[in-house]
């Protein structure tokens, strides 16, 4: 019986940059990512994101924007993993390396899709031009799309 599992990634701008972060440890290491994790039982979806951002790039924010909803499946495990996904141009601090990420400013027209995760290339453009987007990706391993659908949402 597949279960979902709620998770947060917030995508911050500045002009024509987006500041990623290089995961050092963990799910999804040495990719470059937003930031987010996990949402615990007593806190929302959008608590969670702005909680995970600070603790992981010491960024704090008063608000975030929903950008999309990305649901993934990865063939021989029961989880669902459903990531909400966050954006923002307003924010306080200043990036700070973490235990989980070293962020780092790229400018827009050189995001390193080569070492982030495969189905960042197919949702950026939604997130870059503001069109909430909704996607399913099937996962063999890592780094192999099976199949995906990938949808505007208004
Ligand atoms: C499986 N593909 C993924 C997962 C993913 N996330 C990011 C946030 N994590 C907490 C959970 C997994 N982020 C991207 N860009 N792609």
């Amino acid at each position: 019986m597949t279960k979902t599992k709620l998770y947060t990634l917030a995508l911050i701008r500045s002009n024509s940059n987006i500041l990623l972060g290089m995961k050092k440890r963990g799910f999804g290491v040495g990719r470059w990512n937003g930031f987010g994790g996990k949402v615990h039982s007593n806190e929302t979806v959008l608590e969670a994101a702005k909680r995970e951002l600070h603790e992981e790039s010491g960024l704090m924010v008063n608000e975030l924007q929903e950008a999309g909803t990305l649901r993934f499946e990865f063939i021989g495990e029961t989880e669902i993993m459903e990531v909400h996904v966050f954006t923002t141009n307003k924010f306080e601090g200043t990036p700070t390396e973490s235990e989980e990420m070293r962020p780092q400013w790229f400018p827009i027209s050189e995001v390193p899709f080569d070492d982030m995760w495969p189905d960042d290339i197919l949702w950026f453009p939604f997130l870059l031009k503001g069109q909430k987007f909704s996607g399913y990706f099937k996962f063999k391993g890592h780094s192999e799309i099976l199949d995906y659908t990938l949808e505007p949402e208004c």
